[in-house]
């Protein structure tokens, strides 16, 4: 069971990906994103999950600078953009994410969204595949994507994607697509944990957490971590940013587990991957 902020999931390739990081979209570049970053940092975070279309990567970068904690320690995600999708563009939107954050590697890089109409998730990948061989980035991973999207994408790859963030939260769990990832050895990352702050006056959370002494936060979170998925709840609060990570201290029973998992509704939220332009 995950112990602390520090514990982390082996990838595939060995690559020790923590389970639990900081999200920062809709966080400001410049100040908000320097001090919500070092905010996590200095409380014990190792892990931050940005993208090129936050905005906010140079924020993020002087962020982990001034944390003062040593870049090996850390472990820090970026996304291609939709707009960037395709070989040459892949490996330039790479570089350009490195030179916001004032980087030299990042951990783990995705591609944001299939975009099927675009017909260039396949090409991204030869690029992903590149910069992975190279050395260039630790780990390699698609976000947003359904299984038939792998399905055409593992048809061409020489590398199966380590990590798939998606939208993850109690009223959209994903089970199919879970068990999908397991069988291929892909991580699922959950997106929105919090359903963006949605789930947090939910009555089934509040009572479960009543037990515990825990926030429906709290709860959200220890279900991701006990459901086996990687998870990166946003927040620009210290104290929030403290308050998500103090989650180490109980466990969810099994029907705690179950009431959970009943709440799925298998509506998204935000968005049908099949959609996005
Ligand atoms: N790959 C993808 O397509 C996507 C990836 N993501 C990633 O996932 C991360 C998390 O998802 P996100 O959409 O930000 O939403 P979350 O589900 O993490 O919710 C964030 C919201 O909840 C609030 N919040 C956080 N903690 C608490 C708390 N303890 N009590 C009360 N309110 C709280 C935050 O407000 P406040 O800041 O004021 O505390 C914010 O409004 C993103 O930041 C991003 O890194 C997100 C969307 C899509
Ligand atoms: O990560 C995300 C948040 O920002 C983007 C747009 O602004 C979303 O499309 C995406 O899923």
């Amino acid at each position: 069971m995950v112990k602390s902020l520090q514990d982390t999931v082996a990838l595939p390739n060995g690559v020790k990906m923590p389970w639990l990081g900081l999200g920062v979209f809709k966080v400001s570049d410049g100040k908000e994103a320097v001090e919500s970053v070092k905010a996590a940092i200095n409380n014990g975070y190792i892990s931050i999950d940005t993208a090129a279309v936050y905005k906010n990567e140079e924020g993020v970068g002087q962020g982990i600078k001034e944390s003062g904690v040593s870049r090996d320690k850390l472990f820090i995600t970026s996304k291609v953009w939709n707009g960037d999708q395709g070989y040459d563009s892949t490996l330039a939107a790479y570089q350009a994410s490195l030179d916001k954050l004032g980087l030299d590697y990042l951990d783990l890089y995705l591609i944001h969204w299939p975009v099927p109409s675009q017909g260039k998730f396949i090409e991204t990948w030869k690029a992903m595949e590149k910069l992975y061989k190279e050395g260039k980035v630790r780990a390699i991973g698609v976000s947003n994507f359904k299984e038939h999207h792998i399905d055409v994408l593992l048809d061409d790859a020489e590398i199966t994607p380590m990590i798939n963030q998606v939208e993850f939260h109690p009223h959209f769990a994903q089970k199919e697509l879970r068990a999908y990832c397991k069988k291929h050895s892909i991580q699922v990352e959950a997106w929105s944990p919090l359903k963006q702050g949605e789930l947090l006056d939910d009555p089934t959370l509040t009572k479960i957490g009543d037990k515990y002494g825990k926030s429906p936060a709290q709860v959200i979170i220890r279900w991701d971590l006990q459901s086996g998925v990687v998870t990166i709840p946003k927040s620009t609060k210290e104290h929030r940013i403290i308050a998500n990570a103090d989650v180490f201290d109980f466990e969810l029973t099994a029907e705690d587990m179950a009431a959970i998992d009943q709440m799925d509704t298998g509506i998204r939220a935000f968005g049908d991957p099949d959609k996005k332009k």
